[in-house]
């Protein structure tokens, strides 16, 4: 398999660039470029690509093709159609399998491996999931007779929402815009994706991926964007939205918000975590180890579903804790594209900064460094990038700022509990409500604990194992609405019901 090597020569050449410069993808074709803003690789610190910077005119254009698409041939699509169409995509997503990892490991610095095994198969497998999803669905309907006699059929028949914006981060950039592109389709609406100024790559290779497919023009848009007051403030407060698909930060979330407010846009909310693990003495702790080092550090801590707050049973603290210890210390460093790597770079310096200034106030707050705390150095070329050491804290209570504040980076804090409402009560001491993780041997409290969780996701002796079928997100300053299965189609469709007196 040829290695991944990310560079402007090998988009070169693509229809998605020129010159090295990734385009826009609007009414079904690449725009020509003028306002540019450069991508930084996170491993160098060195610029790789320059992007298009979308400005008003491209908003505007992006949005009204998308909305002519509306009412073309798209509207006139059966959910079978868009069903094979799905498919088409999915099957051209893993002809491009090599250049989608190349362009998220290129961007984000995660590992090679990291990106062939979640990142990158998970495009297909949402189209794929929402194909299926959309061609079995079935219609809703009831038969009723009334107190007074009268009998009815009543059945319920979906229609798109309309023009969707798709606002996506940098941190899983092709899983997660896939993940509401397919359902958006599945239920024929049309998109305008607006991907995070750090991770602009993937999706340009998406839209490359949609010209193939011969997905019709206006259905699936494509507009860069760099920072506040640009392309991504343009299209969630645009008054030709209809809906707007959101993951990020809260912060950014309620902004989105207050913008839609005007409209009454449906939005759909995936944002920040401050997610527990809960382990309990009876756990199998190789397993418990083993799952919160995953939780704690895959792609460097920077998942929303990432585990932050660790909660030990008194009796297995200081065994577990070493344990954990030990695995931070052991996460390996390398260049993205070796196979072994497991400590990848912060998606900027901007955001190392964050995550490094919350390490240095855990010490001001009086926490023990039981692990990392600082930058690496490497002697070469990575120490220009935005590396940052994987770590382990504790001796805080629930009320520091580093257990009730997002970090998003490869840090968890460590806190001994002794009986399961402590833990449970200490769990849900949060703003957050997301994801939580729960190792036990005793199936009867994992039934007991999970439900207790105020979160939206709870992983029981495992982490991010994914039914795509089943309901997610969370609740609190976490998110809004569910994603997954029929939720998606719930978001992403209109329900008009009909009655027929019988
Ligand atoms: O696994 C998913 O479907 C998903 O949406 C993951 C989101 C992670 C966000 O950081």
């Amino acid at each position: 398999m040829r290695a991944a090597r990310w560079s402007p020569e090998l988009m070169a050449g693509q229809p998605g660039t020129e010159r090295g410069v990734l385009r826009h993808y609007v009414g079904g074709r690449f725009l020509p470029v003028d306002a540019t803003f450069p991508k930084i690789s996170p491993v160098t610190g060195r610029m790789i690509l320059e992007v298009a910077e979308g400005d008003e005119e491209t908003v505007d254009t992006a949005v009204s093709v998308a909305r002519r698409a509306l009412h073309g041939p798209w509207a006139r699509t059966s959910p079978d159609d868009r069903a094979a169409l799905l498919r088409r995509i999915a099957d051209e997503l893993e002809r491009r399998h090599e250049d989608l990892v190349a362009a998220e490991v290129a961007d984000t610095g995660k590992s090679v491996s990291q990106a062939r095994t979640l990142d990158v198969p998970r495009g297909a497998a949402n189209f794929r999931a929402f194909a299926d999803l959309i061609a079995g669905a079935p219609l809703e309907a009831f038969q009723t007779t009334t107190a007074d006699g009268r009998r009815a059929l009543n059945y319920a028949v979906r229609r798109p929402v309309g023009v969707v914006a798709v606002v996506v981060p940098w941190n899983l950039p092709l899983l997660l815009t896939t993940w509401k592109v397919a359902p958006a389709l599945a239920c024929g609406n049309t998109v305008i994706v607006k991907p995070s100024e750090e991770t602009p790559s993937s999706a340009t290779v998406l839209a490359e991926v949609m010209d193939r497919a011969s997905v019709p023009e206006g259905v699936f848009n494509l507009v860069h964007g760099h920072g506040p007051g640009a392309a991504g403030e343009l299209l969630t407060s645009h008054a030709g939205i209809d809906a707007i698909t959101f993951t990020g930060e809260s912060g950014t979330g309620s902004a989105i918000m207050r913008s839609a407010a005007a409209g009454l846009k449906a939005v759909s909310f995936e944002l920040g975590g401050k997610n527990a693990a809960l382990v309990f003495a009876d756990a199998d702790l190789d397993a418990a180890v083993a799952g919160t080092t995953r939780s704690v550090f895959t792609n460097g801590g920077q998942v929303c579903l990432c585990t932050e707050r660790v909660l030990v049973q008194r009796a297995v603290f200081a065994e577990f804790r070493d344990r954990l210890t030990d695995q931070a210390r052991q996460q390996r460093y390398g260049w993205p594209a070796d196979p072994h790597t497991q400590v990848i770079p912060m998606i900027s310096h901007g955001h190392r900064d964050k995550v490094l200034s919350y390490y240095h106030l855990a010490t001001q707050e009086g926490a023990t460094v039981l692990a990392g705390g600082g930058v690496p150095t490497f002697g070469d070329d990575r120490d220009g990038g935005a590396y940052i050491q994987p770590t382990v804290l504790a001796g805080l209570g629930s009320d520091a700022r580093v257990n009730r504040e997002e970090i998003f980076g490869p840090v968890c804090h460590l806190q001994p509990f002794d009986d399961e409402d402590e833990a449970v009560q200490t769990a849900n001491e949060s703003d957050y409500g997301l994801a939580a993780t729960v190792w036990t041997s005793d199936v009867h409290r994992a039934h007991r604990v999970a439900p207790r969780l105020e979160a939206g996701l709870v992983w029981v002796n495992s982490w991010f194992l994914r039914d795509l079928r089943s309901p997610f997100g969370g609740m609190k300053a976490s998110g809004i609405g569910r994603e997954g299965g029929r939720h998606s189609l719930d978001f992403y469709s209109e329900l008009t019901n009909v009655c027929v007196e019988l």
